[in-house]
């Protein structure tokens, strides 16, 4: 991960200039591309929150693309683990891969933990802070605890897991997110009707 040899350091990469480009694609699909970025605890509702938005959007004819730890962790980045530099790293991968994206016209969800605020920092620098909208699903972690969706909390505590978010690796809340979900207290309509309300305008050409 990241050694000398596979690095790009002090190579001749100049970037061809395409014909088709960004601003193209976007008037082709109707609308602009935005990165939606979903951060929180396992089991806070990224998953749930993020693919029925997905399938609002997609409704409403908008071209999206869904990136989790499904289509993720068991691809791109399976080779990367859950210490802090292999967090980093899924991040940044991720924050690429969406770039690309960004970049051929798509809305893109990301419903990851991404506990550290630095990474999320990175990736909304690459994006374009213009191009990223952070969601924080934030839901206490005893809630979390009980809903237990994959069994990992209990795992984490008798000591099965390592480093587990919140439990024994910590996770940074965002300061100012662009849209604060908590999903203890509110419904799941009343939060995806405050996360299209929070999307449309963003993603509408001017
Ligand atoms: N140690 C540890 N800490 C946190 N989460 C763990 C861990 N081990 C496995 N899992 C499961 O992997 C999912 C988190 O992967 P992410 O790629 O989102 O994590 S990170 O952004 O790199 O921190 C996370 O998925 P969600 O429950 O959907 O959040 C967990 O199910
Ligand atoms: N208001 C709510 N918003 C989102 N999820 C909720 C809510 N109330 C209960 N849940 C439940 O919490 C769980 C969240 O799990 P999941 O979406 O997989 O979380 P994550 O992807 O963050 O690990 C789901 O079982 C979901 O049905």
């Amino acid at each position: 991960m990241g050694s000398k040899e596979h690095s790009a350091e002090g190579l001749y990469i100049i970037p061809h200039k395409h014909k088709v480009t960004g601003e193209d694609r976007m008037r082709r699909k109707g609308h602009r591309p935005l990165l939606i970025w979903f951060t929180g605890l396992s089991g806070s509702g990224k998953s749930t929150l993020s693919g029925l938005l997905e399938q609002e959007l997609f409704e409403r004819q908008v071209h999206t693309y869904l990136l989790d730890g499904d289509n993720v962790r068991k691809g791109l980045n399976k080779d990367l683990g859950f210490s802090k530099e292999c967090r980093t790293e899924n991040i940044r991968r991720i924050g690429e891969t969406a770039n690309l994206m960004l970049d051929a016209g798509l809305v893109v969800l990301a419903a990851f933990v991404s506990p550290f605020r630095k990474d999320r920092e990175t990736v909304r620098e690459l994006v374009g802070p213009e191009n990223f909208l952070e969601v924080f699903v934030d839901c206490p972690l005893k809630v979390c605890e009980q809903r237990d969706v994959k069994g990992l909390y209990k795992k984490a505590r008798d000591g099965k897991i390592q480093d587990f978010t919140g439990v024994s690796s910590p996770f940074e809340a965002p300061e100012r997110p662009d849209v604060h979900i908590r999903t203890s207290e509110q419904t799941l309509e009343v939060s995806l009707n405050e996360l299209i309300q929070a999307v449309l305008p963003k993603i509408k050409i001017k």
